[in-house]
């Protein structure tokens, strides 16, 4: 069953990629509205051929001919509404092409005791379903109406009985047979539809789900992220006394960078950089932008790779970088600064300790990795270079 509703919503939805007007967006109440006409179209589209076959069976021409021109006004409603912009219009010329197929039929054969007349109730459920309440409610008066009027026209004119009469019964479990049908199919479409609004509100989560943790710039995981990531490798490290690193890691002279080549090749600098530490690290690490031109790594010790060793791969990663600009190319590089985490400290300790090795990597010439030694032998003075070592 869920491969056919997968197989019915492809289906639909490329159907209903071809016919929308131009310039509807399918995610907006117009388009969903557009849907629905065209759910109904194919309905209609499914079971009309059946009853014109079963009209021509009996040589009702007449009828056959009515609903023929009746169907192509209910099938063709999403051109209708395509051509004329207007989505109720459409719709309710569809209800007035049954309407009065209908009608017809039931004064033509055998009043409210018609075959025919039971598809009145239908009427007002597609005004539910598919249109308005005013609709709805418009169409349930003309339909109780119509049963009423016909049913007081033959009492008060009886009439020998129709030519059809005789197969009435076979008309009736006709009617209620294809009914079924046309009910089964409406059902499933109602279920490709509510799936198919279900993975629109899947994808749209997946959107905003992106929007909140990511960086637009560089693509990167932004601060929130990174944060929330910390809080969990925090508990983590806390329940199993493991331990995890932060690495931060400020790209040098960017300033210089920006008044000299201009913004825009400053941010081409960023994404360039992010990208390329990107491709070094792995996807069990959280590597995200911390602000500005610094990037910030929840580096997990579990994952086999050196500390130092690994930052001392992703210095030069960047210094092998060079960036286009107008005087030529010119190289980047980035200090780094580390600090492991301590069982007892809190993870913003962790940042203040990698925060004072990068300073120091900064203040001792750039372009270098510094490690904060372990919090229990630094003293918390921020600045203080006996707090860290240069890596190896
Ligand atoms: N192009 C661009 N520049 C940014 C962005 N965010 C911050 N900056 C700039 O980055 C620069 C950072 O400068 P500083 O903090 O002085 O650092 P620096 O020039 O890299 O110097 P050191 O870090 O000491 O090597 C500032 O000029 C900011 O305007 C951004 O998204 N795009």
């Amino acid at each position: 069953m869920n491969k056919a509703i997968a197989v019915g919503r492809r289906a639909h939805s490329a159907l209903l990629a071809r016919v929308v007007p131009v310039g509807t967006d399918l995610h907006s109440e117009a388009g969903e509205e557009f849907a629905k006409l065209l759910n109904l179209a194919v309905l209609a589209a499914l079971v009309i051929p059946v009853f014109v076959v079963e009209f021509v069976w009996f040589r009702r021409w007449d009828l056959a001919i009515l609903l023929s021109l009746a169907g192509t006004v209910m099938v063709g409603a999403p051109w209708i509404a395509r051509r004329t912009a207007n989505i109720g219009l459409a719709r309710e010329l569809f209800l007035i092409s049954l309407f009065s197929f209908k009608l017809y039929e039931s004064l033509l054969i055998g009043s409210v005791f018609s075959p025919g007349s039971m598809w009145f109730i239908t009427m007002p459920v597609v005004g539910i379903l598919f249109g308005s309440m005013v609709s709805a409610s418009c169409w349930l008066a003309m339909g109780v109406g119509a049963l009423v009027a016909l049913h007081g026209w033959f009492r008060a004119h009886p009439v020998s009985a129709p030519a059809l009469a005789a197969h009435a019964e076979f008309m009736y479990t006709y009617s209620l047979v294809f009914m079924g049908l046309a009910i089964a199919a409406f059902v499933f479409m109602m279920e490709v539809a509510r799936k198919r609004a279900w993975v629109r509100l899947q994808q749209a989560n997946a959107t905003v789900k992106e929007l909140a943790e990511r960086d637009p710039l560089t693509g990167l995981y932004n601060r929130r992220h990174v944060w929330s990531e910390l809080e969990q490798e925090e508990r983590r490290a806390g329940a199993e006394r493991s331990s995890f690193f932060v690495f931060l890691l400020d790209i040098d002279h960017f300033k210089t960078i920006n008044d000299t080549h201009g913004h825009a090749v400053g941010d081409a600098v960023l994404q360039r950089v992010a990208s390329a530490l990107g491709n070094e690290i792995r996807g069990t690490d959280c590597f995200g932008r911390y602000g500005g031109e610094e990037f910030i790594l929840l580096f997990k010790s579990a994952n086999g790779l050196h500390p130092e060793r690994f930052a001392e791969r992703l210095r030069q990663c960047v210094a092998s970088l060079s960036f286009v600009s107008v005087e030529g190319p010119r190289k980047v590089t980035v200090s780094i600064g580390i600090a492991e985490f301590s069982p007892g400290e809190s993870f913003s300790k962790t940042i203040s300790r990698a925060d004072q090795a990068l300073y120091v990597a900064k203040a001792s010439g750039r372009n270098r990795v510094i490690r904060a030694f372990p919090a229990e032998e630094s003293d918390g003075d921020a600045i203080r270079t006996a707090c860290v070592r240069q890596a190896a």
